[in-house]
């Protein structure tokens, strides 16, 4: 099947600006890209206007919560998988914080058969690095390599004890795996949601500090200097992380990051008080003088790529206020109008940077055939609209949950249509 992708904007890093051209995809590969003044012959094809629209690489995500098994009524992998389309991604890379755990190879087998059978992009599993995520014993990895799973990681939780992790991290190495790791010494936060800033101050709350992610970063980066593994720092979040990162990065550790969408656009001092639990989430926002770290370390690599962290809850548990919901909110749906709208649109990045980050980047970290909108690459493709604003409508979400603090802002820059492996798996109704 031939499909032509027709008249759409492709970002062209050398001339640095949108350059209009017709993209044809065959048996799920690019086949051809031609210059939009040409009329390609597209009889026989199906063709897909994309007229004064984005045509980029689909999104990567390397870091979501697909609820899928075990907590189905927060999300599945058919919603899961919608929504992310619905925001442009094509390739998801699912967290093992299920029920149960991904610490076997059969968890990671139930997941890959339904995202095969039930899903619409790409589905790369995680497993844990420690049995139910105790941080007691190491799973099996060489037989969840084989089942499938992309990596190792407790997300969710940190994992405490030094030497579990850096037996991980040999284990891994020895596998050619990366360990990917939430960075949390539980001993430095608890009870706290918010975090250690202004907000904190304001309703006397005990606040988080920034010393519970970047401790475990210091350490970690340590012990991936020993080791050689390649080790990923999820959802960067702090000043002192970024210092970090960009240390190790700098005497050739093999470590890489990723940061939230929210991160880089909310700080503490946003949450608008204390009954809304959609501004709740792990890491918490931290302060105006973190978000500044977090944005300068993506523009200078330090950090490598975005990720939503997608984490459903059902409104019931959201429902319980600050205090006692669960950490999290949704992403897919709001990720890129969020960063386009507040970055590129505003001039501090060029659509190319932002592009990279979503989907060549990710691509690189972790060795992935998508991600590049070349001859012979997978035709993994995402059309965006860049003209009309919009308001976020949490309820109209793909997704089972719609927690999200961004309920009520207009942005720019929403998927119209995505496509995976040359099948247009969704478009906008
Ligand atoms: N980020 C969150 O606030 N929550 C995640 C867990 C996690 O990513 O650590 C979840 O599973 O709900
Ligand atoms: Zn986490
Ligand atoms: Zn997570």
């Amino acid at each position: 099947m031939s499909v032509w992708i027709l008249n759409g904007l492709v970002w062209n890093e050398e001339a640095g600006t949108l350059v209009k051209q017709h993209v044809r995809t065959e048996g799920g590969n690019i086949a051809e890209i031609v210059d939009g003044s040409q009329q390609p012959d597209t009889a026989g094809s199906e063709v897909i206007d994309a007229a004064g629209k984005l045509v980029s690489a689909g999104f990567i995500d390397m870091h979501v919560h697909l609820r899928d098994p075990g907590f189905e009524y927060k999300e599945d992998i058919a919603t899961g998988t919608r929504s992310a389309a619905a925001g442009g991604f094509t390739t998801i890379a699912c967290m093992p914080n299920t029920r149960p755990v991904t610490d076997t190879a059969e968890t990671v087998k139930y997941i890959l058969d339904k995202a095969a059978n039930e899903g619409i992009v790409r589905v790369l599993p995680y497993a844990a690095i420690t049995k139910n995520e105790l941080g007691r014993e190491l799973t099996d990895f060489a037989a969840l390599k084989e089942a499938g799973a992309i990596g190792f990681t407790d997300d969710g939780v940190g994992v405490q004890n030094a030497q579990m992790m850096k037996n991980a991290m040999a284990l891994a190495k020895s596998l050619d795996m990366p360990v990917i790791a939430h960075c949390e010494d539980d001993s430095l936060v608890e009870g706290a949601w918010a975090s250690e800033g202004n907000f904190a101050k304001k309703h006397g709350l005990k606040g988080i500090p920034n010393e519970s992610e970047a401790i475990h970063v210091g350490r970690d980066a340590l012990l991936a200097e020993a080791t050689g593994v390649h080790y990923h720092v999820c959802h960067v979040s702090t000043e002192q992380s970024v210092r970090l990162i960009r240390l190790a990065k700098s005497i050739g550790v093999s470590i890489t990051a990723e940061v939230c969408p929210h991160h880089l656009v909310l700080s503490d001092e946003d949450i608008p008080g204390l009954d809304d639990a959609n501004w709740k989430m792990n890491p918490p926002l931290r302060t105006p003088r973190d978000v500044q770290a977090v944005i300068e370390g993506l523009e200078d690599g330090t950090i490598d790529i975005v990720v939503t962290d997608h984490a459903p809850h059902s409104a019931e548990e959201k429902a319980r206020g600050p205090q006692l919901a669960p950490f999290g909110i949704v992403g897919f749906e709001t990720a890129f109008p969020l960063l386009y709208t507040k970055f590129v649109r505003t001039g501090q990045w060029t659509l190319g940077f932002l592009l990279k980050r979503m989907t060549s980047d990710p691509a690189r970290v972790f060795n992935l055939p998508t991600g590049r909108l070349e001859v012979g690459a997978p035709a993994d493709l995402t059309i965006v609209d860049l003209e009309n604003e919009r308001e976020v409508r949490p309820e109209t979400f793909a997704s089972k949950s719609n927690n999200t603090p961004f309920g009520g802002w207009k942005l720019y820059g929403w998927p119209t249509a995505t496509v995976v492996n040359g099948k247009l798996v969704w478009t906008k109704a």
